[in-house]
Order: structure tokens, then C-alpha cells, then sequence
């Protein structure tokens, strides 16, 4: 097994100190994310795990950083997936010194998030519908009674859900929909067998492309607290603008009057489209039309696939309650309570972490952690 606690020699332990004090000032660097509060210690690897995120766009920004921080002393290859490990090899290479041991980005994304899974205490967490009010509740109390207004067809503040840890089940298979740019849905049939079955281009990269050119906002956090404050029933077309008060017509329809029955279709029949709308409108509209899309495309592939368990994981997830409240919703509205929507709080990562695993062939067989002898 990898002993990471091992006595370091003293290039290693230098290279920590920079480390954690590069970590401890991160939080002022404006290009960066640094995801402090999920950070882990791993007992049986004897180390812990930090989570630092850019965006690809500011990727020499990042290796700017790298640079003046002297973090790339000392470290020779590094694991990396995804299209990045192959786009930017040569530029790691040549500027920083370090060679990027690619690695398969679905192999890396499956791994990492079963690593996690059966390592973080609380990894996964659901929504279930509150039973009443002296419920016990993990988090986000603020969150369900904002996410849960002017979603149209979402659940109302009267319906809040809570949002619970659950253990972690193994049982196979099960669906993995990955929503970072753009949008993969993998079977997961076992340890190490996956496959994609589907996926759509309607993905995160969608929405803060969109943002970026409907609203002014600087970045994806601004755009979940635009949204937060929005109401989408300003641009959607709802049922009832096109049925009225019909409740006979609208129970053969099958459809309530409240529900959204073309995004951003209200703004067709506005002489001035924009007229009356704000940018928080625009912002829940849009994470709607998103969100939507993906949970019917997975809803769909579970169904296809005959799996009761739908993990969703990507970036676009991230402090994004709107939008994990409407999948859960939505899943268990469409399956009649048959499937689940499952999160995970490392939702960005499990690539990265994947990859950093798998470069060192670290492997979990019989409880326990391996490092194979040799890398690949
Ligand atoms: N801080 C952020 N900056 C930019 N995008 C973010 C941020 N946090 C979340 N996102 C969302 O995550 C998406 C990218 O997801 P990610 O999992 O990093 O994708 P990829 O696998 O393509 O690298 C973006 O398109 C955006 O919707
Ligand atoms: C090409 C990708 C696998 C890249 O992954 P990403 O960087 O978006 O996480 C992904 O964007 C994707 O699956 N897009 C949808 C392609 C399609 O199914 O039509």
C-alpha cells in the first residue's frame, strides 16, 4: 500500500511548505478557485487532497501563477485529462518542465468519483421532500426557499425539499451524467466498466456562453445569485398564456397551467422582446432551459438503460441549488417516484482526481489502497 506518511526527504518537504503556503494566499488570486472546505485527508494514502480550479480560457494565467510560486519544482509528470491534457501538453512541457501522463477523461471521471465516494464521509447527497418542519436538515435551508420560486414547473416554496447525505450504495448499474461544457451520459456497469451512451451539447458551456452575451455578469457565481432573483415566467411561455383558464382542456392535456411550455417563448409574442425583463429573468430562464434539457436527456437514458440511480456530477453543478433542486424534481416527477437524482459534493473534480489516481496507479482492492509498481 502507498504510505504517503513515510519520512519526507527534504526537497519533498520544501515543496509542501510552498505549497500550503500558495494554498493559504490562493484566495486573493482573482483567475482562481480555490475550494478550500472541500479538501481531504485521506488516511490510508497518508495525504491530503486541495482543490484549485481556472478556467481553460485562463490557462496562462494559471501557468503564470505555477511559475512565480515555484510550484513546478520538483514535479516532473503529472496525471491530466480531459481535451486539455492533450491541448496543452506542449506548452507544460516546454514552459514549465512538467509531462502530462494523459489518461482516458471518462476512465479518470468514473475513478475519481469512486474514489470519493467510498473515501468523503457525506460525498453524496439527495433531495427528499420535507416531511414537516421539525425535520432535520443537513444545509442550505436559504437555498431551497429560493431555488424553489418562479420555477414554473419546479417545486414551490410549500413543497421545500431537504437536502440529505446518503450513504453510498454499489450497486451497478447505475447512470452517470457529466455536465461540464458540455454534456456526456456514461452506464456505469462495474468498477471499470462504463460506457457512453449519450450525451448532449446542451451543457454547461451553453448557459455561461449565453450569459456572457445577455447580461453583464463577470462570473458563474454572479450568474447563480442573478438567477436566484429571477422569474423565468417572464420569458417562458407558460401552459396557461396559451390555454387560459381552461382547467377541462388543460386536465386532457395532462399539463397544469403553471408549468413552462416553451422556453423563452413568452418574448415571440412582445413587440419589444426585451421590454419589462430584467437580467435576473434572463439568468433563471436560461439555467431553466439548461437544466431542463438535461434532466429530460437523462431521464431518457435511465429509462433506455433501466437504471434507478442518475449520479449528476460537472462543474455546472456547482453552488448551482437551483438547478440540483429542478433534476431532482424533475427525475422523480417523471419516473413517478421510480429514480433517483443523485450529487456529490466534489462534483467538478473527479477528473482531475481520477487522473491523478490513475497516473500513479492507485487502485482500491479488498478495502484497501494500492500503488501498482509501475506507472504507465
Ligand atoms: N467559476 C466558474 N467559472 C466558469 N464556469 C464555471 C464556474 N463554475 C462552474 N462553471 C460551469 O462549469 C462549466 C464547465 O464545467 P467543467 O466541469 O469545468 O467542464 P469541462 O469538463 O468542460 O472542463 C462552465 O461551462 C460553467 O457552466
Ligand atoms: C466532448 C465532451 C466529451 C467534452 O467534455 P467536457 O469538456 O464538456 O466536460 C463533451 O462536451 C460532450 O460530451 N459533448 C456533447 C457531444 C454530443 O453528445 O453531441
Amino acid at each position: 500500500m502507498l504510505d504517503l506518511s513515510a519520512p519526507h526527504d527534504q526537497q519533498t518537504a520544501e515543496a509542501l511548505d510552498r505549497f500550503y503556503d500558495f494554498a493559504r494566499r490562493l484566495d486573493t488570486h482573482q483567475d482562481s478557485i480555490s475550494d478550500i472546505k472541500l479538501s481531504f485527508y485521506c488516511r490510508e494514502l497518508g495525504g491530503e487532497f486541495h482543490f484549485i480550479s481556472f478556467e481553460t480560457r485562463k490557462m496562462k494565467n494559471a501557468m503564470d501563477l505555477i511559475r512565480v510560486n515555484n510550484l513546478h519544482m520538483n514535479i516532473k509528470n503529472m496525471g491530466a485529462t480531459g481535451g486539455g491534457a492533450h491541448k496543452f501538453a506542449d506548452v507544460w512541457e516546454k514552459e514549465l518542465g512538467i509531462g502530462m501522463f494523459k489518461q482516458d477523461e471518462l476512465d479518470s471521471l468514473v475513478a475519481g468519483m469512486q474514489f470519493a465516494l467510498s473515501t468523503v464521509v457525506g460525498e453524496c447527497y439527495t433531495f427528499r421532500p420535507k416531511q414537516d418542519s421539525t425535520t432535520e436538515q443537513t444545509t442550505e435551508k436559504a437555498e431551497s426557499a429560493n431555488a424553489s420560486s418562479h420555477t414554473g414547473s419546479g417545486p414551490n416554496e410549500s413543497e421545500q425539499e431537504s437536502r440529505d447525505s446518503i450513504s453510498y450504495s454499489s450497486a451497478y448499474p447505475y447512470m452517470l451524467v457529466t455536465i461540464g461544457t458540455g454534456v456526456s451520459v456514461l452506464r456505469v456497469d462495474g468498477p471499470r466498466q462504463h460506457e457512453r451512451v449519450s450525451g448532449s451539447t446542451i451543457g454547461g458551456g451553453t448557459f455561461w456562453g449565453l450569459m456572457r452575451l445577455l447580461t453583464d455578469v463577470e462570473s458563474f457565481h454572479d450568474s447563480m445569485k442573478l438567477a436566484e432573483k429571477g422569474d423565468l415566467s417572464k420569458v417562458d411561455m407558460m401552459v396557461g398564456d396559451i390555454y387560459g383558464d381552461n382547467s377541462e382542456a388543460l386536465e386532457k392535456l395532462g399539463l397544469a397551467a403553471n408549468i413552462v411550455a416553451s422556453s423563452f417563448g413568452k418574448l415571440v409574442s412582445k413587440d419589444d422582446p426585451s421590454k419589462g425583463l430584467t437580467q435576473e429573468d434572463l439568468a433563471r430562464a436560461l439555467l431553466s432551459l439548461v437544466t431542463n434539457n438535461i434532466g429530460q436527456v437523462a431521464y431518457l437514458n435511465a429509462k433506455l438503460h433501466n437504471t434507478p440511480r442518475i449520479y449528476f456530477v460537472g462543474s455546472f453543478l456547482r453552488e448551482n441549488m437551483i438547478s440540483q433542486r429542478r433534476l431532482s424534481y424533475a427525475i422523480d416527477y417523471w419516473s413517478k417516484g421510480e429514480m433517483e437524482a443523485l450529487f456529490l459534493e466534489h462534483e467538478g473534480y473527479f477528473g482531475a482526481l481520477g487522473a491523478f489516481l490513475m497516473s500513479q496507479n492507485i487502485e482500491k482492492r479488498n478495502g484497501g489502497f494500492y500503488q501498482w509498481e509501475t506507472n504507465p
